[in-house]
């Protein structure tokens, strides 16, 4: 564990899966970190465990979908670690869904964590920005999914582009405060989501959730799938000062999925 940097991040979603790599990352790196989870058991035992071992780390309960929750994570979480430079909205729900079986009520749950939750989190980290005098970095999870359209995917697929769309809007909008927006867009990564996926295009074929990922995997040019570190790595890249002249870009951690 190195020294920390005096950098302080929240990252939501940062109970399991990318986000809990991108905590472990972070907080390798040297910053103070926010676990901001729906599940916030999951949430304690990351914090505890990074905590125990030199870290310096909260856990903070968010529901990303509601906007005061959101207020109130990022609140929580300046106070408890003395500052705030950093957010990574990486929450995120991703169920396949043909289209004709989208129904309103997944509609609205959907875009409400993805897209609003992601807006949320922006209005959040500009009122800590501004108070705390500074600008800052917000990261936002989009997905190869947000880049090209996949099959099964198109509520998950929309809620992906507009993240992209946000990011370049915000990029422009917040630049004079000295704040710059990202996104990182992964591929298939091994984490409870993807293997959920895998599991219900496994089961559609007859097939295991193994036969589900290798079937995602196919087009991976680093022919193999991606472990949650791998995007970890490009999301510490964007937090730390190396992006400082990036903005309003979607860095894609996917082992060359697309090219363009
Ligand atoms: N796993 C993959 O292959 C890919 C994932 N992504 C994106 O990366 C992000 C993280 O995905 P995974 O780690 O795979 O997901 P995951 O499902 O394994 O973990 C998501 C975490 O978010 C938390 N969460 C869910 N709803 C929440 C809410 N309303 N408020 C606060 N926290 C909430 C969950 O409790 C969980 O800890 C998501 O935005 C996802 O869309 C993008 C491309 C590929
Ligand atoms: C889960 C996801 O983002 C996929 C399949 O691209």
């Amino acid at each position: 564990m190195s020294s920390l940097n005096n950098k302080a991040a929240l990252v939501t979603g940062s109970g399991q899966g990318i986000g809990e790599a991108i905590v472990r990352r972070l907080s390798a790196d040297g910053f103070a970190v926010a676990i901001a989870d729906l599940n916030l058991e999951n949430a304690e035992k990351v914090a505890e465990d990074l905590n125990q071992n030199g870290g310096k780390a909260v856990a903070v309960q968010v529901d990303v979908s509601d906007r005061d929750s959101v207020f109130a994570a990022v609140r929580k979480a300046a106070e408890a670690l003395g500052g705030f430079d950093v957010l990574v909205n990486n929450a995120g729900l991703g169920p396949t869904t043909p289209i004709e079986t989208i129904t309103p009520k997944q509609f609205d749950l959907v875009y409400r964590v993805n897209v609003a939750g992601t807006l949320w989190g922006i209005q959040a980290a500009i009122e800590q920005f501004k108070k705390l005098g500074h600008g800052g970095k917000i990261i936002n999870a989009t997905s190869q999914a947000g880049v090209v359209g996949n099959p099964n995917l198109a509520l998950y697929s929309g809620t992906k582009f507009a993240v992209r769309g946000i990011t370049q809007v915000a990029a422009r909008d917040l630049a004079e405060l000295g704040i710059t927006v990202n996104a990182f867009a992964p591929g298939i990564v091994k984490t409870p989501m993807m293997y959920d996926i895998a599991h219900q295009v496994g089961q559609n074929a007859g097939k295991d959730d193994e036969w589900g990922m290798q079937t995602f995997a196919k087009d991976i040019a680093l022919k193999r799938l991606s472990e949650p570190e791998d995007v970890a790595a490009g999301v510490a890249f964007l937090a730390g000062p190396d992006s400082n002249y990036m903005t309003g870009q979607t860095l894609e951690v996917d082992g060359g999925m697309q090219f363009h």
